[in-house]
């Protein structure tokens, strides 16, 4: 497996009323390309803040998060919010969509902030609707669209930007299990077609059977680090 991104020795502390809670202490971890990796643990070990940090959304006090040939500890503000905008895509459990967008619109509004002519914008967009069964419901907004429509129009805007790593903060928990397993299904098969690394924080045990990679957190560590199953390579995607 080739790692497309590389976490070393990270420390991460919140200091609160003079209390200091140490939420991450000495994780080193990777994440490969084109596997569906699942990260989980008891509420408060740390797994949103390594999130955080491995996506680049903040900053750990200790160690280096290496992707491709960026430091992510060496780039400014702005570098950092241009390299997720190319690199990174994300999903998070409240969909955070825009009530006034249709799903199109809504999954068009990445490739627009990269300057995306606007008729491959259109084109990419249909395409990743496609991805996740939604062609049909393009013209919906989100008050005409169930649970499981809104997370799938999220998963569409997350991937319409080709990421190379794909983010997800417990993706299936406001869904029921037939919604969840929908899209648990269609993130391992993105890891699968198109080779991008997907990192999935969640409580819910059912997915652990999907996972081709366990991470297991406790008390800020990184406990356990396996491959339950065996993973078969297919496209791979780097960043420069
Ligand atoms: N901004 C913050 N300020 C203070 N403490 C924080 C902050 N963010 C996280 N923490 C603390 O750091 C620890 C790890 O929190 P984190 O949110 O990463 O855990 P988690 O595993 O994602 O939990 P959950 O599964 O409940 O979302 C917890 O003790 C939490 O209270």
């Amino acid at each position: 497996m080739r790692p497309v991104l590389q976490a070393t020795h990270i420390e991460k502390s919140f200091n609160v009323q003079n209390i200091r809670t140490r939420a991450l202490i000495d994780v080193t971890v990777d994440i490969c390309r084109a596997e569906f990796t699942l990260m989980i643990g008891p509420s408060g070990c740390g797994k949103s803040t390594l999130l955080a940090i491995l996506s680049g959304m903040s900053s750990p006090d200790q160690g280096a998060v290496h992707v491709g040939s960026f430091n992510l500890s060496e780039l400014t503000d702005e570098q950092r919010d241009l390299f997720r905008l190319k690199y990174c895509g994300f999903i998070f459990q409240g969909f955070n969509l825009f009530p006034a967008l249709t799903a199109l619109e809504q999954v068009q509004v990445p490739l627009d902030y990269m300057n995306i002519p606007e008729d491959e914008a259109r084109e990419r967009a249909l395409l990743a609707l496609d991805h996740v069964g939604l062609s049909k419901r393009k013209h919906l907004r989100p008050a005409e669209m169930s649970g499981g429509e809104k997370q799938r129009v999220a998963i569409a805007r997350a991937i319409v930007k080709r990421p190379v790593i794909l983010f997800a903060d417990e993706p299936t928990s406001a869904l029921d299990s037939e919604n969840g397993r929908n899209v648990i299904e269609i993130l391992r098969a993105t890891a699968k077609e198109t080779g991008t690394a997907v990192l999935c924080v969640s409580h819910d045990m059912r997915l652990l059977s999907k996972a081709d990679r366990v991470l297991q957190m406790e008390d800020g560590r990184l406990l356990r680090d396996e491959r339950p199953n065996a993973v078969s390579q297919s496209t791979e995607r780097d960043v420069p």
